[in-house]
């Protein structure tokens, strides 16, 4: 039994007189597999930036690693090893797809050899043939595989995967999955938000879903896929278009 890396204990925000998140209370084991789901407004964008320090919850605290970071700013969780990949890539299109992992890189001056470093993160997302080409060139499969190298430059122990296979194909969203899944198994503990189901239900260890600000549901992809709350959310949800 592995110990936490993430340990929320009631967490709430709200934004004015609305409340978007809470009270929550989440693990996330070393090196597990999470799937968060919930319709759109479930407060899933809030718990992660509250988790990488951008949104200071109102209540509840956040630790990792057995270290209390509720007062960590996000520059420091994200060298701690907390990372996220943003679901609409925006790389720095003057610059090489090798370039823009210098960026990141330039904040790690412990990594001597930055452009081998760089070549080396592409080679973990399939992304080294291109390394030399404009980013500006990359197809939307590209784009994002470049995102999740950008996640990686700063070598975290938790990613956070925001909707990383939106308007990708089957085939596509098969090598972000294989390419999410060899990172795991490199000791990276993965949060996948996704909204396409049949990848986070292959993906997850675990799937937690969220409503209304609340975590409803907990469970194995099977568990949460046969929970009926799980399914009026999203039955109810479709009814609305
Ligand atoms: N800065 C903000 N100010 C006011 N309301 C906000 C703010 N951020 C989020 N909200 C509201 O909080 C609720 C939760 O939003 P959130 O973005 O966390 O949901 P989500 O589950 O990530 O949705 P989606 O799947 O559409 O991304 C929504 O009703 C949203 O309108």
């Amino acid at each position: 039994m592995t110990s936490p890396a993430l340990s929320l204990r009631g967490i709430e925000k709200s934004f004015g007189v609305f409340k978007a998140l809470g009270p929550v209370d989440l693990d996330l084991m070393q090196g597990e597999r999470l799937g968060i789901i919930g319709p759109n407004g479930a407060g899933k964008t809030t718990l992660i930036n509250c988790i990488t320090g951008v949104l200071r919850p109102d209540q509840g605290s956040v630790q990792f690693m057995g270290k209390d970071i509720s007062n960590v700013p996000p520059f420091e969780r994200a060298r701690m090893g907390i990372s996220r990949s943003f679901q609409i890539p925006r790389p720095f299109i003057g610059m090489s797809v090798l370039e823009n992992l210098l960026v990141p890189l330039d904040y790690k001056p412990a990594v001597h050899n930055k452009e081998a470093r760089a070549l080396q993160l592409l080679e973990s997302v399939n992304l080294h043939q291109r390394a030399y080409d404009p980013s500006g060139d990359l197809s939307q499969l590209e784009l994002r595989k470049l995102e999740l190298a950008r996640a990686l430059a700063s070598d975290p122990k938790v990613l956070i995967a925001d909707e990383a296979m939106a308007g990708l194909s089957d085939t596509e969203i098969d090598e972000v999955l294989d390419i999410l899944m060899r990172l795991n198994a490199s000791g990276v503990a993965i949060i996948m938000i996704e909204h396409i189901m049949h990848a986070v239900m292959r993906f997850s260890q675990r799937v937690v879903c969220f409503d209304t600000g609340l975590l409803i549901a907990a469970g194995t992809a099977d568990e949460i896929a046969n929970n009926t709350t799980v399914q009026k959310v999203y039955f109810g949800e479709q009814t609305h278009h």
